[in-house]
């Protein structure tokens, strides 16, 4: 069956796509992109008024599967991914056990067979992610893990991130980082600075991601390799990254919608939901991440979608779980605050949330165009809604953003020429 797409404002300028355009899809890919399709009794979908753009890539998610079913799985995680204008996320290794080897690796392609979006693997850098001993980096490559990460937890020991990257670069894989040094961050529960003090928290200063973030940078330049900094939130490690990228260091790096838009002052009211790793930082860090996106100096966007349960937010501050669940708001929160307001546009948006991803893991990523996989998302930039957790494909409700009001919605996605998310006239229903 053939489904044409008629009258959307179709953005994809790397295919030379800006303006009105029908799309035809047939089986699992675009078969033509034209300023005008005729209908010879397809399936119509009228995208008038509405954006077309290449379904995205999240390069930071947390399915929870195996072994934290209660917080998520990869049906659900993958329905959220749906949902929030997604076609492809990649999964965090921190499951139980830790996808430190081929066997939870095949475990996840198992279910991700089955997913509403596309699922790719990432490995553990050392077993058990416990930063001691490598994991076997070879059969994880073979088992088909697109990059490497101990995300969750940082690789402590300088000498075993030194290995890991040398093994990495021989299987051509990127490193993900997730930047703390532990003997600073220690018990801290939100950044260090005037709020902790006010507040009475334990800080996580800026120093315990930036020190890290400098190591991994001189490493990275003694070993060559692809080097991914994972949620960057400070000044200081923006900083770093670009002085080392003039030095020709192979780095990237993405920050998360949560740091481009809160700070640190939100925990006044102490609601676990914005308890995440690293935490939300200062007005200035946050300010300057925004310039950053502005002047183009952001790779990629990614959610880090940390789902958790709602026993695991409750309680005392201090004892609740690290982490937020972002997939069902990452691409609306971004076009409210920053395409509306033209701080980037939606090429800019896809160079760093659709093309660099995978560019990144080397995953298929060619954009609209006559014979690639129909991967897209109708986007209704005028829809007015609430953020409103209990309609949340994930099992994770834990949002900051829980009843704020946006503009723009994504309404349709397709992921290999199926509709798996139909959001017309608030139906939100999800269909694979
Ligand atoms: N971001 C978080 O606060 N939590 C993540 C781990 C991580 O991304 O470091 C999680 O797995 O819950
Ligand atoms: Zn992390
Ligand atoms: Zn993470």
């Amino acid at each position: 069956m053939k489904t044409l797409i008629k009258n959307g404002s179709v953005y994809d300028s790397k295919n030379g796509l800006a303006g009105k355009y029908d799309i035809l899809i047939e089986g699992k890919k675009i078969y033509a992109i034209e300023a005008e399709i005729k209908n010879q009794s397809y399936q119509v979908i009228d995208a008038e008024g509405k954006i077309i753009i290449p379904a995205l890539i999240d390069m930071h998610t947390h399915l929870r599967e195996p072994g934290y079913e209660e917080k998520e799985t990869v049906k659900t995680g993958s329905e959220a991914a749906a949902a929030g204008g997604f076609s492809a996320v990649a999964a965090m290794p921190n499951t139980k056990p830790i996808a430190d080897n081929p066997a939870v690796v095949e475990h996840m392609k198992h279910k991700a067979e089955t997913a509403a979006v596309r699922v790719y693997p990432i490995g553990s850098i050392t077993q058990d992610s416990k930063g001691e001993v490598l994991s076997e980096i070879g059969t994880l490559a073979k088992a088909g893990v697109k990059a490497l990460s101990d995300d969750g937890n940082p690789v402590m020991n300088s000498e075993i991130m030194r290995r890991a990257m040398e093994y990495a670069s021989a299987f051509e894989l990127p490193i993900i980082d997730h930047c703390e040094d532990e003997n600073l961050s220690q018990d801290g529960v939100m950044h260090e600075g005037y709020y902790s003090t006010i507040f009475g928290l334990k800080g996580i200063p800026a120093a315990a991601e930036e020190i890290m973030v400098a190591r991994d940078i001189v490493l990275a330049e003694m070993t060559g390799i692809h080097l991914h900094i994972a949620h960057l939130s400070t000044e200081g490690s923006l900083n770093l990254v670009k002085e080392a990228k003039t030095r020709g260091v192979n780095i990237t790096f993405e920050v998360t919608p949560h740091h481009l838009l809160l700070t640190d002052k939100i925990i006044e009211d102490y609601n676990p939901d914005a308890k995440v790793h690293p935490p939300l930082r200062s007005k200035r860090d946050k300010d300057i991440l925004v310039k950053a996106l502005k002047d183009g100096e952001i790779d990629v966007l990614a959610t880090d979608h940390a789902p958790h349960t709602f026993e695991d937010k409750l309680g005392e501050f201090d004892y609740a779980a690290f982490g937020i669940s972002g997939l069902e708001t990452a691409l609306a929160l971004l076009y409210h605050n920053f395409i509306k307001t033209e701080i980037i546009d939606w090429d800019d948006l896809l160079r760093m949330y659709y093309y660099k991803p995978g560019e990144i893991m080397k995953i298929e990523s060619e954009g609209l165009k006559a014979g690639a996989r129909a991967d897209l998302l109708i986007f209704d930039p005028e829809r007015e809604w609430t953020v409103d957790k209990k309609k949340f494909k994930s099992k994770g409700k834990n949002t900051p953003f829980a009843g704020q009001k946006l503009c723009g919605k994504n309404e349709i996605t397709f992921v290999g020429g199926k509709l798996v998310y139909d959001d017309r006239g608030g139906r939100n229903e999800i269909l694979y």
